[in-house]
């Protein structure tokens, strides 16, 4: 088994997990991309072609690429997973039994990549051949009976690694529920991550990747807000404690609005002691320090946790990390060009390295003050990347970084 692992957001980056946009975009139009959570309809083709400059930039710097389409069309050669895959798709309350049957059947004679292609993309009613009944003749002719899956895009959110194990997670919004079946496939079965431990999964309460931010070793930031839920918060921190992970949850809450869906939309790492951080919100920024007071036992129930009263992000921070300061580096240059540059991801940078972070290079006052302080920064394009809100954080799911 390959060794994995992550315990901070800087340390230098050896494998990440990459989703190259598919087909699964194709299925976006004017009329469902607000359910699907994107603002506007990507130009499929110049996605790619940006987020293959993506990956390259990555390797370039000795990171190894992997892509979750690959990883799943792998896992989907045994026939176990074929299974669980099938029966998780299946087992969407929309279909009715006639047309699950006959699906069911249909999926199971796909080849992994075909079976791999319609669990990502979707399947829509008019291009079913079979299974005819009531719900086909009650749906439209383009409803989906699997739905796609473009938020794929964002491997940040759908797990998350934390030391050597990985969060799968439980994510909130229906149009990206689906996503967790996948990654939970992959990281159970799957031979490169066979043996993995796993901590957290889509049947606990509401966390996404996007909210943890592994501030040091030890020490786990969880946003709390649209996404990720205070109940969620609280289970990630009891896993993390029963599993010896961290000392350390600060559970952040942040504006339960879509410009800062996740914690980091609102900040991220760039060095050891260095966070790259939206002004307008920064002096508002509180978080809870959360620790164990007594263990009754081994499961996390059996956890005592005591919440500090609420701190200003940056002080509690620095106290749990054992640091004089985190240094704060703002977005933008003036608070109109801060919410402009916070709104296309200017805080959404991924380190690669202590000082060395990738960010969206339409964000060009954010990245001056990033290079003002010592950060070197690998600028890539977004233009259409950024239609569904998501800048290289949000695209990348860290599987092994140095450890610090
Ligand atoms: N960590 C992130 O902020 N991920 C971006 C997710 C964007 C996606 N369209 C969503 O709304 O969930």
């Amino acid at each position: 088994m390959t060794k994995h692992g992550v315990n901070s957001e800087v340390g230098r980056l050896g494998t990440v997990m990459l989703h190259r946009p598919g087909p699964e975009l194709k299925r976006l139009t004017p009329r469902n991309n607000d359910k699907l959570l994107f603002d506007g309809i990507p130009w499929v083709s110049r996605a790619q072609d940006e987020h293959d400059a993506f990956a390259q930039a990555l390797r370039d710097r000795g990171v190894e690429v992997l892509y979750l389409t690959e990883l799943l069309t792998e896992t989907l050669q045994s026939e176990q997973a074929r299974e669980l895959a099938i029966a998780g798709a299946m087992s969407s309350l929309h279909l009715g039994d006639t047309l699950r049957d006959y699906l069911t059947v249909a999926l199971h004679d796909q080849s992994p990549e075909e079976l791999a292609a319609f669990l990502t993309a979707g399947v829509r009613n008019d291009e079913v051949r079979g299974g005819f009944g009531l719900v086909t003749s009650l749906l439209t002719h383009d409803d989906f009976l699997i739905d796609p899956l473009p938020n794929l895009l964002f491997t940040r959110d759908s797990s998350v690694w934390i030391q050597d194990r990985v969060a799968v997670t439980s994510l909130t919004m229906p149009a990206r529920a689906r996503e967790t079946q996948l990654t939970e496939l992959i990281y159970t079965q799957h031979p490169r991550f066979a043996g993995t431990p796993t901590i957290h999964g889509w049947q606990h309460e509401n966390v996404e990747g996007g909210d943890v931010l592994l501030l040091a070793p030890g020490v786990i930031a969880v946003g709390v807000g649209e996404r990720t839920t205070p109940a969620g918060a609280e289970r990630l921190a009891r896993q993390v404690f029963a599993a010896d992970l961290a000392h350390t949850v600060l559970a952040v809450p942040i504006a339960q609005e879509r410009a800062t869906m996740h914690l980091d939309t609102v900040c991220t790492m760039v060095d050891v002691d260095k966070i790259v951080m939206y002004p307008n919100v920064a002096d508002k920024l509180q978080a809870y320090a959360v620790t164990v007071t007594e263990r009754n036992g081994d499961s996390d129930r059996d956890l005592v946790l005591q919440v500090a009263e609420a701190e200003p992000f940056l002080v509690a921070a620095a106290k749990a990390m054992s640091i004089d300061t985190l240094h704060q580096i703002d977005t933008g240059l003036d608070p109109v060009t801060a919410e402009r540059e916070q709104w296309d991801d200017g805080n959404n940078t991924l380190a690669l390295a202590p000082r060395v972070a990738v960010a969206y290079e339409r964000n060009v006052e954010t990245n001056a003050r990033l290079e003002e302080a010592g950060i070197e920064v690998v600028a890539i394009s977004g233009s259409e990347l950024g239609s569904g809100r998501g800048g290289p954080r949000c695209m990348s799911c860290p599987v092994s970084r140095e450890l610090l």
